[in-house]
């Protein structure tokens, strides 16, 4: 179905989300009951990146089975493709679009400037391959994405011996000055404002000449098992990354193996769909749950249960079915901090208060997320408090307004979580949810549509 929009020149960044004008409001749709929805989704944005960028620095050829086609992972793929990398379309075998046929160049080669539209998986993870490409890769972003935090990826790479050229505020845009190899080593970072900066480095890791002694030198450490997804798809193409202490990772220099992957529906992706369900009263599955994964939107699993849902398994059927009442939460969130929009947008429809922490980094994800979901919600009538790392949430009834959403796709699918419960929200450029579900209004009014009680 996607094929058609994968090309980067022919891709349609708002996909089924087009409204006449990316500012046209999008009147979120109302649930006129209990929603009662199955509901499949298109690959993991986190595993798409990983495997795109492994696949290019691997020994040979790799396959990617059922990845995500959305605005992030086309970008990503231009980024790699700018470098020398071959990417073709394959038949897809899954229902969401292509598979990706990823050969590596012979010779990486600059040259180029790279896009990263919004992508903090592009601007983080593709500088150190620039570093093993042969001449300048200058990187940009959207303006909205201009301020995330790039100086931990800016730093690390020139003690790894890669001359970085920025205007000095340790943000984007920047030239990457390749020299077709990287020295590595020893380095230090602070990864307190994203874990992209480590997985960054240890992807590229093995291709440097010395590999890589990475120790993160921060207060926090936030999104773990994010980390840990880099090191087990590492792993699965035979680069071992060691780590004598939490914070500390050590990885030799060698070859990345070739590997055909099929790629994992995106799980965080799962989380407005399942609080459908939690706000709702109702129920909705989703299918092709994996039975193991390194995905943070497994632990919806143990969360939503928290506000009061049932989860339950029927081999790779996840279903949560909602509460009669919703109940406030306290959760320190600093390994999923991904799912806070969603998980807030739950709160702010709870019967008793909740406090959200641990989740001071995502400031700087696609918008400073607290203050975001604290303007939103307390716009409906709600009352919300930021706090220097989360969020406390008092029960307010609300009412309808504009839902501004930030260039911010997790903002948006927020708001809708809220809309189907109250009348009256219009969410601002709900395209912005091509950012990594190009297929976000078309799969939510099927999921009401099937459910309408
Ligand atoms: O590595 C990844 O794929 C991601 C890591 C996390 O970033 P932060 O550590 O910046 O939160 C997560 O929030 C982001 O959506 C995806
Ligand atoms: C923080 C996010 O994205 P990014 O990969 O751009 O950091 C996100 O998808 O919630």
């Amino acid at each position: 179905m996607l094929i058609s929009k994968y090309s980067a020149p022919d891709f349609d960044p708002y996909g089924d989300n087009r409204t006449d004008e990316p500012n046209t409001l999008w009147p979120a749709p109302v649930a006129a009951g209990p929603v009662s929805a199955s509901v499949s989704l298109p690959g993991s944005k986190s595993l798409t990146a990983r495997e795109l960028v492994l696949s290019a620095l691997a020994d040979g050829p790799s396959l990617l089975r059922a990845p995500l086609h959305s605005r992030d992972t086309v970008n990503m793929v231009e980024a790699l493709r700018a470098l020398g990398v071959t990417i073709e379309e394959r038949p897809g075998s899954g229902e969401f679009g292509s598979d990706l046929l990823v050969t590596p160049a012979e010779e990486l080669l600059g040259s180029t400037t790279i896009e990263c539209g919004q992508a903090g998986t592009v601007m983080r993870f593709v500088p150190p391959v620039a570093g093993l490409a042969l001449g300048p890769t200058m990187f940009d972003a959207d303006d909205s994405a201009r301020g995330r935090p790039m100086h931990a990826i800016i730093s690390a790479l020139r003690a790894l011996g890669v001359d970085v050229n920025d205007d000095g505020r340790g943000a984007l845009p920047f030239t990457v000055h390749g020299t077709g190899s990287v020295r590595g080593g020893a380095v230090e970072v602070d990864a307190s404002s994203s874990s992209q900066f480590v997985s960054a480095l240890l992807l590229s890791a093995s291709r440097f000449e010395e590999g890589l002694d990475l120790t993160h030198a921060g207060e926090r450490l936030p999104s773990l098992p994010h980390i840990e997804m880099t090191i087990a798809a590492l792993a699965a193409r035979g680069v071992t990354v060691e780590s004598p202490e939490v914070g500390h990772w050590i990885v030799r220099p060698g070859a990345i193996a070739a590997r055909d992957v099929d790629i994992e529906p995106d799980l965080s992706n799962a989380a407005p769909f399942l609080a459908a369900a939690v706000v709702t009263g109702g129920s909705v599955t989703i299918t092709g749950w994996p039975a193991s994964t390194t995905q943070v939107g497994a632990d919806l699993i143990d969360l939503l249960p928290l506000f009061g849902a049932t989860v339950t398994r029927d081999g790779d059927r996840l279903t949560v079915t909602g509460p009669e009442r919703i109940q406030g939460v306290q959760l320190d969130l600093t390994t999923g901090g991904e799912l806070a929009p969603a998980l807030v947008a739950i709160a702010a429809l709870a019967e008793s208060p909740s406090e959200i922490t641990g989740i001071g980094h995502i400031r700087h994800h696609e918008t400073d997320r607290l203050a975001a979901l604290a303007a939103e919600l307390n716009g409906l009538g709600g009352a919300v408090t930021e706090l220097e790392d989360g969020l406390r949430i008092e029960p307010r009834p609300l009412h309808g307004g504009v839902w501004r959403s930030y260039e911010d796709h997790r903002m948006a699918t927020a708001g809708a979580i809220v809309g189907l419960v109250v009348p009256g929200v219009e969410i601002e450029n709900v395209g912005t949810t091509a950012k990594t579900l190009p297929q976000f209004t078309e799969l939510w009014s099927r999921m009401l549509q099937d459910g309408a009680a």
